[in-house]
């Protein structure tokens, strides 16, 4: 015999009304901690004319690419995300170098993931701590006076992560290319942005994010005084996709870049497409991203894709592989390895980045032969 349940039989109706209150608003919220409003960090910022300009030089170079008036390879490579800045460094300075002498064929950017999607759970970033905040710009901002582009991933649809005025070029990842709030985020965005495919594989999902972004927006986000607000944007036309497989396999072949390059002309979306060497085209082993590279290269040497392809994306790090975080602490953690996705080292990234170059070479000699016949 249960008691009598009624309408109100499990709620103490004695309860006081700042006890109902509590109640109320956010029970399952275990704390919050106000960050540092954006203004203010920028203002505190060590940003250089040197590092202003690093940052938009980078942005015209990658419109320049999307526009089609630059014959280059825009190539975001680095880590898969950042949890050791002295380490992202190290990696930041070995690749700026790479890059000022690779600048005829690439156009090198570094991905500076301080923030990570996560198919469930998994750790996703160090901002939590409003330090963390500050240590990310302070970072991002020597970063750009050594003269290093920048990329950062837009996951969490805030200005607390990396600053904007920081980033050169960026990307919205396959778990958020849906995501309206993503795609708003994005039509405010000063940079070049690219959209992945869906976790599931869809190209049209990252077409249908182009479409959302170039136009002009009225939403509810938080501005850089860090006060809720009603932001309206213009739209971004510098955006495009990012072909990273997933669910459905690879799409990083020929027969599915072409395919791609198809559903955006019907879109009257610009033909300009980015590959994933990692992720789903890599089917998360690490050293397969060479494979998809040497594939990308072979297409802009001599297939018909060769003149959509404007981007390739590679997660790469001081040391191969990746590794746990112990739950001792991160004190115990491998300097430069990737506690996210598993990454080729530096070592194996040199001959892919010049097997890119050969590529880009080999598409201006396909160009010339074009324009001879
Ligand atoms: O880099 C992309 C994702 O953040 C990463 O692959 C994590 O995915 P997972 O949460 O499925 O491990
Ligand atoms: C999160 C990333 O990729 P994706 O969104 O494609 O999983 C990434 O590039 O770090």
């Amino acid at each position: 015999m249960g008691s009598r349940m009624g309408p109100n039989s499990d709620l103490n109706m004695a309860m006081s009304f700042k006890d109902a209150l509590s109640r109320l608003e956010n029970s399952r919220v275990k704390s919050t901690r106000p960050l540092i409003p954006p203004q203010i960090l920028q203002e505190d910022l060590p940003l250089t004319l040197l590092a202003a300009h690093t940052v938009l030089q980078g942005r015209v170079e990658v419109e320049n690419i999307l526009k089609g008036d630059d014959d280059r390879l825009l190539v975001v490579v680095g880590p898969c995300s950042v949890h050791n800045t002295e380490a992202a460094m190290e990696y930041a300075k070995l690749l700026k170098a790479y890059a000022d002498n690779a600048r005829q064929d690439l156009l090198i950017v570094m991905r500076v993931y301080f923030e990570k999607p996560r198919t469930t759970v998994g750790w996703k970033a160090s901002f939590l701590l409003t330090e963390a905040c500050g240590l990310h710009a302070r970072y991002c901002s020597t970063l750009q006076n050594s003269v290093c582009l920048l990329a950062a991933s837009s996951s969490t649809p805030s200005r607390h992560s990396t600053p904007p005025i920081l980033v050169s070029w960026g990307a919205i990842g396959a778990r958020t290319t849906e995501s309206q709030v993503h795609r708003e985020l994005t039509s405010a965005l000063s940079m070049p942005t690219g959209f992945k495919n869906s976790t599931d594989g869809s190209v049209g999902i990252a077409i249908d994010a182009c479409r959302a972004a170039r136009s002009g927006h009225v939403f509810l986000s938080v501005g850089k005084e860090g006060l809720s607000s009603i932001i309206e944007t213009e739209g971004n036309p510098f955006v495009h996709i990012i072909l990273r497989g997933g669910a459905s396999g690879p799409n990083f072949a020929a027969e599915f870049v072409r395919d791609a390059g198809a559903k955006l002309k019907k879109a009257d979306v610009a033909q300009k497409i980015m590959i994933d060497c990692s992720h789903g085209n890599s089917q998360k082993q690490h050293q397969k991203q060479k494979e998809v590279a040497e594939d990308i290269a072979r297409q802009l040497e001599s297939e018909d894709t060769s003149s959509l392809i404007m981007g390739v994306m590679i997660e790469s790090n001081l040391v191969e592989g990746r590794q746990d975080i112990p739950t001792t602490g991160v004190a115990s953690l491998r300097y430069g390895q990737s506690v996210t996705d598993a990454c080729i080292s530096w070592e194996t990234t040199v001959p892919v980045l010049d097997r890119l170059r050969e590529g880009v070479r080999g598409r201006r000699l396909l160009t010339r032969k074009a324009a001879l016949a």
